[in-house]
């Protein structure tokens, strides 16, 4: 869906011109609000659009669904959708300064772009994926770029002694935007999830580097990947810490291009980060639990740890071994995850107090506690060791041949 169309349905507010330094705020505002945002960096011309997916009924307007059911069977069991060539219909303008930067957070290392997609094509794969964009001038940026597909890429293009060309979309599809943040298979790409989450995707090819990139966003830059590196960061990530600082590539930019759509702009660290980010894991959590246990109730990553770190997820047993192994499934499905409770049906996981009250009357720790040491652990973690960290797995479900001792009586 178009995020205009989108931010309409989720009934967006429109509220004019917004100081760059206040930014943030309005963001924190809207993201409480669960409500869209549709405004205008003031001194900038482009219109931007915030808090898209702050709620979780918002998500799965975006995917197209009607519970997380359905949207998680969504994100998992994609086909290749038709993307429909049509001609590149963006207008050029001078350069990234046409478009707003924002700098969100007092130490951040500059201003920002969040919601960039970055399209790459090497032979005959294809990858869309997010890294957020850091301005160091009118025709140069750093992009922050973790060792998965778009690195693969660019790795290889410097071993032919080539930069990588890339289409930098900017207010993608919300379809887009959710399947760049999937962890497809390499040489499976994104854009042809998005276009089998939509039904279909319109696509045009970029001028000079004949990228394809969805027909309707809000921007797209054409540019190079080159071998120099410089200082990305700090910057405040899903956890709410300063990401550090790294040295990471520059993109050379070619060209920069407006369309009809607005501009997209995530709040690092905000719900709709979270949920962009989250939600595609929560599905894969689902996916790998209910393979272990009769029912799996919901799966919920929770706020304090980022949707990234922490999860609780609610199953059906047959056995009382089943909720230990939902607990390792649920690492199997999520290999950042790092804590995990599993709870029974009649304990919810959208309720924190629910969730230590399970822990607090059905949970050993001698008998209930799995503890998996130096284990790959998130890059974001910054108590994780080398990259290494300690998982904790609680079994905090009731005993099957002991119901009545453990019911809950009254709201807690
Ligand atoms: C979700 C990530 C970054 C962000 O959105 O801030 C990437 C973290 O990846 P790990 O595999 O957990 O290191
Ligand atoms: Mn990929």
């Amino acid at each position: 869906m178009r995020l205009s169309e989108l931010a309409e349905a989720l009934g967006a507010e429109r509220i004019g011109e917004v100081p760059r330094e206040r930014v943030k705020e309005v963001l924190e505002k809207y993201e409480r609000l669960g409500k869209p945002v549709i405004y205008k960096v003031e001194g900038w011309e482009p219109e931007v659009v915030s808090a898209l997916y702050s709620s979780r009924e918002a998500v799965w307007k975006a995917l197209n669904a009607g519970s997380d059911e359905e949207a998680y069977e969504k994100l998992l069991h994609y086909k290749k959708g038709t993307m429909e060539i049509v001609p590149f219909s963006y207008r050029k303008v001078d350069s990234l300064d046409y478009l707003p930067w924002v700098k969100f957070y007092p130490e951040d290392g500059g201003a920002y772009h969040t919601a960039s997609v970055y399209v790459a094509c090497l032979d005959d794969v294809c990858n869309a994926s997010y890294h957020r964009t850091m301005y160091l001038g009118p025709r140069k940026a750093a992009l922050r770029m973790v060792p998965r597909h778009l690195y693969k890429m660019y790795k290889e293009a410097l071993e032919r002694g080539e930069e990588l060309k890339v289409a930098v979309v900017i207010g993608a599809p919300s379809e887009v935007e959710f399947a760049a943040a999937l962890s497809l298979p390499f040489g499976e790409f994104e854009l042809e999830v998005a276009a089998s989450l939509a039904g279909s995707l319109e696509v045009s090819k970029t001028p000079l580097y004949s990228l394809p990139v969805p027909a309707r966003a809000g921007a797209v830059i054409e540019g190079r990947i080159t071998a120099e590196r410089v200082d990305e960061g700090p910057f405040v990530d899903l956890l709410h810490t300063y990401d550090s600082v790294r040295k990471e590539p520059v993109l050379e930019v070619d060209a920069v291009y407006v369309g009809e759509e607005p501009l997209h702009i995530i709040l690092p660290g905000g719900v709709e980060h979270q949920f962009l980010m989250g939600y595609p894991k929560e599905a894969s959590i689902w996916d790998s639990v209910r393979k272990v246990v009769p029912k799996v109730h919901k799966v919920r990553l929770t706020r304090g740890g980022g949707m990234w770190l922490h999860a609780v997820v609610s199953v059906e047993k047959n056995v009382d071994g089943d909720a230990k192994n939902a607990i390792m499934a649920a690492f199997a499905g999520h290999p950042s995850l790092k804590h995990v409770v599993v709870v029974d049906p009649d304990v919810d996981p959208d309720d924190p107090y629910q969730v230590e009250w399970a822990i607090a009357t059905r949970f050993q720790a001698h008998e209930d506690l799995i503890v998996i040491k130096n284990a790959r652990g998130s890059s974001l973690d910054p108590s994780s060791q080398d990259g290494l960290t300690s998982k904790m797995g609680l079994d905090a479900t009731a005993p099957l041949k002991s119901k009545d001792k453990f019911k809950r009586v009254g709201n807690i």
